[in-house]
């Protein structure tokens, strides 16, 4: 098993361990004091062994199992417990909740099978096509939708499809600056490995350690330099897809007119319409410099349109981050490092009573250039009333910015109900479309609960809104506390009068969860067009059964409270 794998049953981010994001104490008294007190979990809740969880006996049928193994060697079909559960689902909240409580019940896939290479995928597509058994692909396992949960549909089996040992980068074109690299590569090696050739990706999502290139393609991944370097599907100029009808190449060139866009079909899929094998990449050179800054703006009508005009104006930073003022407060308050009572007394003494902080992330050549590029912005957030609190903030916040699942492992165990949603709208219904989430949100939730909101991928006509909730966990019924407040927001997202107030997903993707809203986005023609494609390329719908498109009652959800 791999060492990604075994953490992630053992409810820990990485091999360091729940231990690496400890709460101090000052931060559990704050959280105690706003959300009510922490009922720690038992440590039987905390640490559940796997042989509290039930396991079925793999139902793969003994000729599917031969026929795989004759694919990709015995060593490379797995069906003890350890390896299926380490694939039994995603990251999201409720996906860690139900590790915890045994009882409630996972999706367990039948057998792990792991392909060498992308004509290894297409036979094992072949194998399932021909035995009828489902096939969940499976990346990095951080989907936050459901997006892996090993779902069966109308079949009587599912496999685990792990990528994990396409793990190569094939080819570097230095002249045109593109790179392939195989879908199972993940965020930092596919870095270390474009580094050797002197280029980056810049694709850097929170969740950056354990995603892989492919997972990122096929959910429409965004990072957290998004405004500097694009969101993934900018940075994809081709695609190589198994499919249980053949292999699917798509990119020929850098633009085309030769009809709508197929490689936006394969980017987004979901796992639903191929298998991505490769991913073709557009590089930039490793920017030799960095710099990264702070500013606090007053309240979040200030700040939102401050980063509009940044936008609109194309002075964002490669990095653009503004919290709104109830997450500035967790910052301030839970950061042991500020100096925080002389930053709130200057921040005061300058007029900023509901300070909103604007983290700003630099990339360049050279200092001359981020010089150069930074000077522009600068006049512009002083303009629009920004205080500069200079560069020690923005360098904590690089220096923490993948803690957040280290510390939601750490929420987890003080029995907090800590989750997080996206959405992204137009500038002109921003503003609304937060007051309505927060609303839902805060109506669903506990009296006290946290509702925190950031934008952190901005764009000419919108932005992204992030919602992080902390609120104290309903131990009786966990799942139904959240399924109700996420089913709140997402309603409140949906609703609209000629079309929705924002998407149901920026960049989590649709998965599970967001399926019963797609609808309402795409239309049922829309949903028809995508039924249609699905038809085409994997006619008996072995494909990630009961995502993106599909709902099925009977094994959407049921087995969450089986
Ligand atoms: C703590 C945390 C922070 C996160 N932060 C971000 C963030 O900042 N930005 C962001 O965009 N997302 C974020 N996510 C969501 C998630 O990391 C992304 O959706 C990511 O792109 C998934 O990559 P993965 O390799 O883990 O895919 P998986 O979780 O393994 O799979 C995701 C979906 O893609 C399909 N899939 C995976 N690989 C392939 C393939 N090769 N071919 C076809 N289908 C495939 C799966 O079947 C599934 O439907 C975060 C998640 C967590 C848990």
């Amino acid at each position: 098993m791999n060492d990604i794998v075994d953490h992630r049953i053992r409810r820990t981010w990485t091999p360091e361990g729940a231990s690496a994001a400890e709460l101090p104490a000052k931060a559990l008294r704050w959280l105690s004091e706003r959300i009510g007190p922490l009922t720690p979990e038992t440590a039987e809740q905390a640490v559940a062994p796997d042989s509290a969880i039930a396991v079925p006996v793999s139902g793969l049928p003994a000729d599917a199992a031969a026929d795989l193994l004759a694919v990709v060697g015995r060593e490379n079909v797995l069906d003890d417990r350890a390896e299926r559960l380490g694939r039994a689902g995603g990251l999201s909240y409720l996906d860690l909740i139900r590790r915890r409580h045994p009882a409630l019940g996972l999706a367990v896939p039948d057998a792990v099978v792991l392909p060498a290479d992308p004509d290894e995928v297409q036979r094992v597509l072949e194998v399932c096509t021909a035995h009828d058994v489902g096939v969940v692909p499976f990346g990095g396992g951080t989907s936050v939708v459901g997006g892996v949960n090993a779902l069966r549909g109308s079949k009587e089996s599912v496999i685990a499809l792990d990528l994990a040992r396409l793990d190569r980068l094939v080819s570097v074109d230095p002249v045109s600056r593109t790179a392939v690299l195989q879908a199972g590569v993940r965020g930092p090696e596919a870095e270390r490995l474009l580094a050797l050739h002197g280029f980056t990706l810049g694709h850097v999502p929170q969740s950056f350690e354990r995603a892989t290139i492919g997972g990122f393609a096929a959910t429409r991944s965004a990072g957290q330099a998004s405004s500097g370097y694009g969101r993934f599907e900018d940075m994809v100029t081709g695609v190589r897809l198994a499919t249980p009808r053949g292999q699917w190449r798509l990119g020929a060139a850098p633009a085309s007119a030769a009809g709508p866009d197929l490689r936006q079909l394969a980017v987004g899929s979901e796992g639903a319409l191929g298998v991505i094998t490769e991913v073709e990449v557009r590089v930039r050179p490793l920017p030799g410099v960095e710099r990264y800054e702070a500013f606090v703006l007053n309240g979040w009508q200030q700040g939102s349109a401050a980063v509009r005009a940044m936008a609109q104006a194309g002075l964002l930073a490669d990095i653009t981050r503004l919290s709104d003022s109830e997450e500035t407060e967790v910052s301030l308050s839970l950061n042991s490092g500020w100096k925080i009572f002389a930053l709130r007394r200057y921040l005061a003494a300058r007029g900023v009573g509901e300070p909103c902080l604007l983290v700003l992330g630099w990339h360049g050549s050279s200092r001359g250039r981020i010089a150069e590029r930074r000077r522009r912005t600068v006049r512009l957030l002083r303009a629009a009333g920004a205080v500069s609190i200079g560069t020690a903030p923005g360098e904590s916040w690089r220096r923490g910015r993948f803690h957040g699942p280290r510390q939601r492992d750490a929420l987890m165990e003080h029995g907090v109900c800590v989750e997080t949603l996206e959405t992204a709208t137009y500038w002109s219904s921003l503003d609304r479309l937060r007051d309505e989430v927060r609303a839902a949100l805060r109506g669903a939730l506990p009296s006290g609960a946290v509702v925190m909101c950031h934008i952190s991928h901005a764009y000419e006509t919108g932005a992204s809104l992030y919602f992080t909730t902390l609120a104290a966990r309903d131990g009786a019924d966990p799942v139904g506390q959240w399924e109700r407040a996420k089913a709140a927001a997402s309603r409140a997202i949906s609703e609209g009068q000629d079309r929705p107030l924002g998407t149901i997903s920026h960049h989590h993707a649709v998965g599970v969860d967001h399926a019963p809203y797609l609808g309402a986005e795409i239309g049922e023609l829309g949903l028809q067009v995508l039924r249609a494609v699905k038809a085409t390329v994997d006619p008996e719908g072995i494909l990630n059964p009961g995502k993106l498109l599909e709902q099925d009652p009977a094994d959407g959800r049921a087995w969450i409270r089986d």
